[in-house]
């Protein structure tokens, strides 16, 4: 098989995959800490989105809402209000030119060159639009920023598809995307999900990318360094 193969179709992960774990960790998730409790104290001033979606936590007292956050955030837990909420926060971010999306060179040009790529994140569809709408020009010494949303073709998250190490939202993803199981390549830096993937008939690919954590059983998947191949 050549390193591509034949696909038709390409799903991609985000964190660890397009772009570095770092990026999430030291940038997103502490400009999302840093408005935590300005959020909170807002809870009540209107039907704002941003108080619809804390209302969801059913959390009334502030300081409760406040770290059950913060501990959400700081164990990385894939929750579907969290990523909701996480979405709004940093588009304040992305729209006031404070946060750019390191997007690997190699991503933005395979993002550019092939017709049909969908993402799947735990970050929610909102997160993710941003994320690709603000990529910082690896090209450019300037403080442009790239949109590559016209270049993908749709986007997945954990409230349209389910968890990303269930077999079921693959097959919820491929009923949206009409598209066989044998079409589509997987790309993930995270095995459980390439094995969920695998589950119903994708073909996977391991991202190894500067920063991921070891993988043990790389040697078990196809191994992607950079997409210049794909
Ligand atoms: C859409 S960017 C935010 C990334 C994020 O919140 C996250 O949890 C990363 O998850 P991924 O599935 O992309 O590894
Ligand atoms: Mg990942």
């Amino acid at each position: 098989m050549t390193m591509g193969g034949d696909y038709s179709t390409y799903l991609l992960d985000i964190e660890g995959t397009v772009c570095p774990i770092s990026f999430v960790k030291d940038t997103l998730f502490p400009y999302f800490t840093k408005q935590v409790s300005q959020l909170v104290l807002q809870q009540d001033s209107g039907d704002s989105p941003i108080s619809e979606i804390l209302s969801q936590f059913y959390i009334e007292d502030k300081q409760q809402l406040q770290a059950h956050i913060l501990e959400l955030v700081a164990n990385d837990v894939k929750d579907p209000i969290l990523k909701q909420l996480q979405g709004y926060v940093w588009a304040q971010g992305y729209e006031a030119g404070q946060i750019k999306a390191p997007v690997y060179a190699d991503a933005i040009d395979f993002i550019k060159r092939k017709d049909r790529v969908f993402i799947y994140s735990s970050g929610s569809v909102k997160a993710q639009k941003l994320l690709f709408g603000y990529v910082l020009d690896p090209n450019v010494a300037t403080h442009d920023s790239l949109n590559l949303n016209a270049y993908i073709d749709g986007y997945f998250d954990i409230n349209t598809s389910g968890k990303k190490t269930d077999a079921q939202s693959y097959a919820s993803i491929l009923r949206d995307i009409g598209v066989g199981a044998g079409e589509v390549l997987f790309l993930s830096d995270n095995l459980l999900e390439l094995d969920a993937a695998a589950a119903v008939g994708m073909a996977t690919g391991l991202a190894v990318r500067p920063g991921n954590a070891h993988v043990p059983d790389a040697q078990k998947y196809q191994i992607y360094k950079t997409f210049e191949d794909l």
